[in-house]
């Protein structure tokens, strides 16, 4: 296996909650320089996925690797890879910047970082607001900017617009594929599909926890006439969901 080819790559992912599989033979792989885009809708599997190559959710079957490995046994993980996966898991009485300052410490980013980081995502003037009174797009950054803290190679996002502003979503657009252009890896799950028919390179839909359609972005809107929402809602069946609903 080449590492430097994929940084990113699903293996046959499968994890069952409840006797029911919510993620089933995942496969697919990110090369660098590249942004993919995973697609899917409610409950379709995206956020199971990513905490399996995350190393936060155990797979039942298959296999997330990193680099060439799991996430776990890289060796300064936090570094490696930048994740935001929730936007709500900040602590009210602490700062963003107190939130960034934690982080720092435990990946062993020099704090001196963290000016850069907030002035980067926007939040300089607000950093020393505690959490609880963010908005959920002020924390949606603060999240943003611990993913960039140890400037890893790899970023994997979950939903990272979640709450942006018009001007938050072009700045990430633009930041991704600057990192991306760079060299970088970039995963990211959204339902926001004018965003990443913006973004992405390549696609990936899963749809009852298994993958229905991967391509390059410039295949599918050759195909579908330029309209990644066309082709999304044919591959994963909600085009005839949203026929049978027609209000006539
Ligand atoms: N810890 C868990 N225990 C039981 N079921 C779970 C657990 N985590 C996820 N699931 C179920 O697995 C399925 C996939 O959930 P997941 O969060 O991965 O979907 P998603 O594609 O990210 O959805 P959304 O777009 O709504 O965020 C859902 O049916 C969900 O209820």
């Amino acid at each position: 296996m080449n590492l430097s080819t994929h940084p990113i790559e699903a293996r046959g992912l499968r994890k069952t909650f409840h006797g029911r599989p919510r993620v089933d033979d995942v496969s697919f792989t990110v090369a660098p320089g590249r942004v993919v885009g995973l697609l899917g809708p409610n409950g379709a599997g995206k956020t199971t996925t990513i905490r399996l190559l995350l190393g936060l959710a155990r797979p039942d079957a298959g296999d997330g690797v990193i680099l060439g490995r799991p996430y776990r046994d890289l060796e300064q993980p936090a570094r490696t890879v930048g994740a935001v996966l929730d936007a709500g898991g900040l602590h009210p009485a602490r700062t963003g910047r107190q939130h960034l300052r934690i982080a720092a410490a435990r990946i062993g980013v020099d704090a001196a970082r963290i000016d850069a980081v907030l002035t980067e995502v926007g939040m300089a003037r607000d950093a020393d607001r505690p959490a609880g009174g963010y908005s959920l797009g002020m924390r949606q950054r603060i999240a943003i900017a611990a993913a960039l803290l140890g400037e890893p190679a790899v970023l994997i996002l979950d939903e990272p617009s979640n709450g942006l502003d018009p001007a938050g979503m072009q700045w990430l657009r633009l930041r991704l594929r600057a990192f991306a252009d760079a060299g970088g890896t970039v995963l990211l799950s959204s339902h926001l599909l004018s965003d990443v028919q913006d973004i992405a390179d390549d696609v990936v839909v899963i749809t009852d926890g298994r993958v229905v359609a991967q391509s390059s972005m410039g295949d599918i809107l050759a195909a579908s006439g330029g309209d990644l929402e066309a082709y999304y809602l044919q591959v994963t069946g909600s085009a005839q969901l949203i026929e049978n609903r027609e209000v006539r």
